[in-house]
């Protein structure tokens, strides 16, 4: 059945009502903002639905990626991209390489986007005024040849205080920021830092109503190799299980991690969805089909059924 113009407007209406006035903080992964061609087209879409937010009353905060991008330029330089427990093993070289595609590439192109659609876009990285003020992460003990070693992963920043003031400077004055996963340690050393770490706490710091991750996949799949495997909804306590079992690898895990923290702290709920399909982010907000895994905190559902029945 295709749904006329207004009735889709219509169903929009009390999610524009409720979200109207909230920040909600969207974390654009590399993946799903990039096609193979390497055209904007996606980010572009991605974009113009982040403005549309932004003209309903939503307070967008963008944090974005670029993992693809940052093993391609390593590549082209003959430098081999090394993950440990989804993490960017990070060398003086890869921290360089790093800043220039997140900071100096992906981000001023996002910038640019949000000015072409009429609202104003501000480019920031966690170095502006201490936005993310992370330490440098302990060494990760992996299994090499049946032996557990400990290993060091580099310019890899675990995070230690966010100090949001400058956000709410920008969004009192109507700016969209848009924050490259760049930290700052307290000696002024740079780091390389997760953007789904980023994305989980900066919600937790500007208390958001929302955390939306998009990636190149439909949300969690029970099965890596089965895509009708989605699992739509993931309880706070289900998350360790997840892991554990290794229903959830790699890039997935900081995901599920920067969502854990968010909705530990408050955030209503974490919404990983396929960023690749034009306009999810409107579909998952506005619409009444959910489009990908939401994470949530039982406890806090059910004190918020009490509190409405007795109302
Ligand atoms: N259970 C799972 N469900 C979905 N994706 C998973 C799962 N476990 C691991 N993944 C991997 O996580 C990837 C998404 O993380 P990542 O590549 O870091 O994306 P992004 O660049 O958007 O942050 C998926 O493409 C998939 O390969
Ligand atoms: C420490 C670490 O892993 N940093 C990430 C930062 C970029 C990122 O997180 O990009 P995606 O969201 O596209 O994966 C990296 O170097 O790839």
């Amino acid at each position: 059945m295709t749904l006329k113009l207004e009735d889709v407007l219509i169903e929009s209406l009390p999610y524009i009502r409720d979200f109207s006035g909230s920040t909600m903080v969207i974390k654009v992964g590399g993946n799903a903002m990039l096609n193979p061609e390497k055209d904007t087209a996606i980010m572009e879409k991605i974009i113009q639905d982040i403005v549309l937010l932004h003209y309903v009353g939503i307070n967008p905060i963008i944090i974005h990626g670029g993992g693809p991008e940052i093993n391609e330029k390593m590549e082209k330089m003959g430098k081999q991209p090394k993950f440990i427990g989804g993490l960017r093993v990070t060398d003086d070289d890869t921290l360089e390489i790093a800043m220039m595609v997140l900071v100096g590439n992906i981000n001023t192109k996002m910038v640019s986007l949000i000015n072409k659609h009429g609202a104003k876009g501000v480019g920031l990285n966690g170095v502006d005024s201490n936005l993310i003020v992370a330490a440098k992460k302990k060494n990760q003990k992996i299994i090499i040849d049946g032996n557990e070693e400990d290993v060091d992963i580099g310019w890899v920043g675990e995070t230690e205080i966010i100090n949001p003031g400058l956000l709410r400077i920008m969004i009192e004055n109507n700016y969209i920021p848009v924050i490259s996963p760049i930290a700052i340690d307290k000696k002024g050393q740079m780091l390389n830092i997760n953007a789904d770490t980023v994305a989980g706490d900066i919600a937790a710091a500007m208390g958001a109503k929302k955390l939306i991750m998009m990636t190149d996949i439909s949300g969690v799949l029970r099965d890596i190799n089965d895509k009708d495997s989605r699992i739509s909804k993931i309880k706070l306590h289900e998350i360790d299980g997840l892991i554990e079992d290794e229903i959830i690898s790699g890039g997935m895990i900081p995901k599920i991690k920067g969502a854990e923290v968010a909705v530990k702290s408050g955030v209503e709920s974490v919404h990983i969805i396929n960023g690749s399909t034009p306009h999810s982010l409107l579909l998952e907000l506005f619409t009444d089909t959910g489009v990908g895994t939401m994470i949530f905190d039982e406890k806090e559902e059910e004190t918020k059924l009490i509190d409405q029945m007795n109302l």
